[in-house]
Parts: C-alpha cells; sequence; structure tokens
C-alpha cells in the first residue's frame, strides 16, 4: 500500500498549492498555538513552527507523510506575522513601502521517524505605497489572515516591484523544494 500524504494546515493557500500538483493528499488542521521565542532566528522559528504542526499530526498517523509548514515576513530584522486588526495592517503595510522584505518559509515533512526540516527565503521589495491604497487594500480585508499583511497572490500583487526566490513560498509553500524532499524520504510522485 502506498503511503498517504497529510496537510498539516488550515491554509486554503497550502491546500491549493498542493491540489496544483495533482497529487492525492488529506488535511488534518494541527489545533497548536503558536508561540516563539523572539530572541531565535526567523529560520529557526518558522521551521520551529512548521515541525511542532507537522508533529502534533503526526503523532496520530505513523504511517503517512505529514506536511507542515509555516511563513513569516522579516523586516528590518522584526518578524512580522498576521495583524492583530486593521490598524497592525495598516502599519505593516507602511512599513514595507518602498523596501526589500524577505518572506521566510518552514516546511516539515515527518514520515515514521523520518523528519525533513528546512527553510526557504525570497526577497520581495515593493514599490511606495501611498496611504489610501494601503487603507483600500486593508478594507478589502485580504491582509487579515496572511503574514506581512498582504497576499502575493491576490489584490497585494500590485504592491510587488520585485521578487528573488520562490514566488510559491511567499504564497506558504516551496513547492518543487517541497515535493523534491518528500521524494528524498520515499514518497512516490
Ligand atoms: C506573505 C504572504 C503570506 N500568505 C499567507 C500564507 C499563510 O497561510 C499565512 C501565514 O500564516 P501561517 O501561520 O504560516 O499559516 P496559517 O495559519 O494560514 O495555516 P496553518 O498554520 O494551519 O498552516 O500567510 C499568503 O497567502 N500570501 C502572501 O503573499
Amino acid at each position: 500500500m502506498t503511503a498517504k500524504l497529510i496537510l498539516a494546515s488550515g491554509s486554503p493557500r497550502r491546500k491549493e498549492l498542493l491540489q496544483q500538483l495533482h497529487l492525492p493528499f488529506s488535511i488534518q488542521v494541527s489545533d497548536l498555538e503558536e508561540t516563539f521565542n523572539e530572541q531565535d532566528s526567523p529560520e529557526n522559528i518558522v521551521m520551529s513552527l512548521a515541525l511542532q504542526k507537522a508533529q502534533e499530526v503526526a503523532k496520530n498517523h505513523f504511517s503517512s507523510y505529514v506536511l507542515g509548514a509555516d511563513t513569516v515576513v522579516v523586516s528590518e530584522g522584526r518578524i512580522l506575522g498576521k495583524p492583530v486588526d486593521e490598524q497592525d495592517a495598516i502599519s505593516t503595510l507602511q512599513s514595507l513601502s518602498g523596501k526589500t522584505h524577505q518572506v521566510m518559509t518552514g516546511v516539515a515533512i515527518i514520515f515514521g521517524t523520518n523528519i525533513v526540516n528546512f527553510y526557504e527565503r525570497t526577497d520581495v521589495t515593493f514599490w511606495e505605497l501611498t496611504q489610501s491604497e494601503i487603507e483600500r487594500y486593508v478594507k478589502s480585508g485580504e491582509p487579515m489572515d496572511k503574514a506581512g499583511s498582504y497576499g502575493i497572490q491576490g489584490l497585494g500583487a500590485a504592491f510587488v516591484k520585485e521578487i528573488h526566490g520562490d514566488y510559491f513560498s511567499v504564497v506558504g509553500l516551496p513547492l518543487a523544494r517541497t515535493i523534491r524532499e518528500l521524494r528524498s524520504i520515499g514518497f512516490s510522485f
């Protein structure tokens, strides 16, 4: 019997990204409370959160490949998760305007005793944003469930001047690397 793939994520974006590869998978959302040590590096934070999400689900699914991921935005050394409210989204977008930030996505794959844990970094440069553009965007509601208060795959695309790295990692899952790492521990696809 072929081992199954479980996506340990409630993110609709990660679901859509995996669906893009036409591979069968199911979803089990971990009810993990996301906490991290602010002193730690963003790389370690996203890898550790991804691992915790995968472990939470893997403890009940020994013979499946369990995939967890976590995305944060890092701007001038500050880690930006999802906004707490509209005001927070506005000030986050003001702080990203006209500058380059990093999007860090950590990924963890667990299959029995095999664990793969890695991260991808993508540099994203925003055009200068006007206050009215920011306010209109925040009113759309799009930023509210997204790290860094924007979605590159949505209306937020209008802010992006340049991107270096994997676009899919910004959306929440570095697809090509993930599939390669899955294969490295025996997943057939
Ligand atoms: C920067 C950016 C982030 N995001 C999203 C991806 C993630 O869903 C979200 C970051 O939150 P995460 O905590 O990584 O994920 P999540 O809470 O949505 O789902 P789960 O923990 O169950 O896996 O931000 C975009 O959709 N587009 C973008 O351009």
